[in-house]
């Protein structure tokens, strides 16, 4: 049942200041942007439409803004990757009537989704960031409608007391910000959209590499594997389960590559509670890896604290003026003293099922609101590997070690062929590297000819103009 949207506000929204659109004093009346819905309704538990007819269209007729032109079209997502043949469309159309004009975007789904749209209206038909759209504002009003709502639970965090979960309010937040703009001190904040520009390498050379644009994650090893599973159990699971299930089908394993991080590189010291300098531009990190992910935003799910750092409410947050960054976690279990004893002496199969423990452990912490950053080894645990002699100034006694920088490359071990040493998630979508993942001194240099993924963080600000969140 829709809602009457008057009395929903006073009841479930009253620090938002919404006012009718007959209140807008003073607004001009030319519109200066264009609204588009789009709705997945087949993401999460499928309540997109519901969501958009039964609260956001009541409050759509009750207060959108007079410079918001909408003319009632509601564009659904119709099957897989369908949401980038809408970004594509919204691209060609603005080029069409060489319009410079704003475009808000109103998205019903999960992180999948906006992924998609965001890709197929951002990058241009040679699949590189589009330039003519560099005058273009885009702001983005998200509504959670999808399983893990990463970006969504990363911008209203969830503990916050201003945005509690359980309140009929709670998918709405984005909706009222921007529906309260100029009217509610509580309520005005367009944050730009942190960006990753992922290339993968081509599958038939000399063709060049294939580009994708990311707001939340690019993983490997672990998360990209069970990301892979998850998805066949979306119909019988189709809630957060899914993503336990596929855990579990995948942790024994560890994924042997090296990363390497450039750009303005920091490693954040459990002991100092501080991010320590990169001694040199280029840090190598070599695996095997037990997790590997590179995050955009603090958390994956709404309890699911990967990169605490990122939350712009902690200390460590990027600031608004850094160049355009992204924090890399991982795990790698041969920095452990004793694991790496029991794996020399060739036991490395018993020790993989003895190390799953601290992976949950691992998992725990981020469950538990990111406490995994300050877990650290006693000084006996601690293996001194080569690599802590040349990167001297970085080693920390971190269980997991978090980064920051704004570029990293992952070169899977060519020598191994299985698919999931392979596999790349990119906010939550599954990519094949290829096989054979070719010459591990490719650099990212020569972008085309890297026989890995490639990431930069481009930051919201300069990719086709700006992208931003209401929040
Ligand atoms: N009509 C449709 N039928 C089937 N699949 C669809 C349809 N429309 C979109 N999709 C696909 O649905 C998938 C899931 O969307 P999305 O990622 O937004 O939701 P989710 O996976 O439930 O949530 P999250 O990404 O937040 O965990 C996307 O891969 C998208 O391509």
């Amino acid at each position: 049942m829709p809602i009457d949207a008057a009395s929903w506000l006073a009841q479930n929204a009253s620090s938002y200041s919404v006012l009718p659109r007959t209140g807008h004093d003073g607004e001009q009346t030319t519109p200066t942007a264009r609204l588009v819905v789009i709705l997945n309704a087949h993401s999460g538990a499928k309540m997109a439409r519901e969501l958009w007819q039964d609260v956001a269209r009541p409050l759509f007729d009750y207060a959108l803004p007079r410079g918001v032109a909408w003319d009632g079209l509601v564009e659904e997502t119709r099957e897989i990757g369908d949401g980038e043949r809408i970004g594509r469309s919204l691209r060609s159309s603005a080029e069409g009537a060489g319009a410079r004009e704003g475009l808000v975007l109103l998205i019903a789904g999960g992180d999948g989704t906006v992924h998609e749209v965001l890709n197929g209206l951002l990058l241009g038909e040679d699949g590189e960031l589009d330039a003519r759209g560099s005058e273009r504002q885009i702001q983005v009003i998200l509504i959670p409608a999808g399983t893990a709502n990463a970006l969504y639970y990363h911008s209203f965090p969830p503990e916050s007391p201003s945005f509690p979960v359980d309140a009929p309010a709670s998918p709405f937040y984005s909706l009222l910000s921007f529906l309260a703009q100029k009217h509610s001190s509580n309520a005005q904040h367009l944050c730009p959209i942190a960006l990753a520009l992922n290339s993968l390498p081509s599958t038939s050379k000399p063709s060049p590499s294939k580009q994708v644009l990311t707001t939340v994650v690019s993983s490997v090893a672990l998360h990209a594997c069970l990301l892979h599973d998850a998805e066949a159990l979306r119909t019988t699971h189709p809630g957060l389960e899914r993503f336990k299930i596929a855990a579990q089908q995948n942790v024994q394993r560890w994924w042997s590559g090296t990363l390497r991080l450039r750009g303005n590189v920091r490693k954040y010291s459990p002991a100092r509670q501080a991010w320590l300098d990169a001694p040199t531009s280029t840090i190598g990190v070599e695996g095997p890896f037990a997790y590997l992910v590179t995050a955009l935003v603090s958390r994956f799910e709404q309890s699911f604290v990967v990169a605490p750092f990122r939350s712009s409410s902690h200390p460590l947050a990027p600031d608004a003026d850094d160049a355009p960054s992204f924090d890399v976690v991982c795990l790698r279990p041969l920095r452990h003293e004793p694991t790496r004893q029991k794996v020399e002496a060739g036991q490395e199969r018993e020790t993989r099922e003895t190390f799953v423990q601290r992976i949950w452990d691992v998992t725990g912490g981020m469950y538990a609101g990111g406490k995994h950053v300050d877990s650290v080894y006693p000084p006996t645990e601690l293996a001194q590997v080569d690599e802590a002699a040349a990167h001297g100034e970085l080693e920390t006694d971190g269980v997991v070690e978090v980064y920051r920088c704004g570029e990293a490359e992952w070169l899977p071990d060519s020598s191994e062929q299985d698919l999931k040493s392979r596999l790349v998630c990119l906010d939550g979508a599954i990519h094949d590297l290829g096989v054979p993942a070719l010459d591990s001194s490719a650099t990212a240099d020569q972008q085309d000819g890297s026989s890995g993924l490639v990431i930069k963080a481009i930051g919201g600000a300069s990719a086709g103009g700006s992208v931003s969140l209401w929040v």
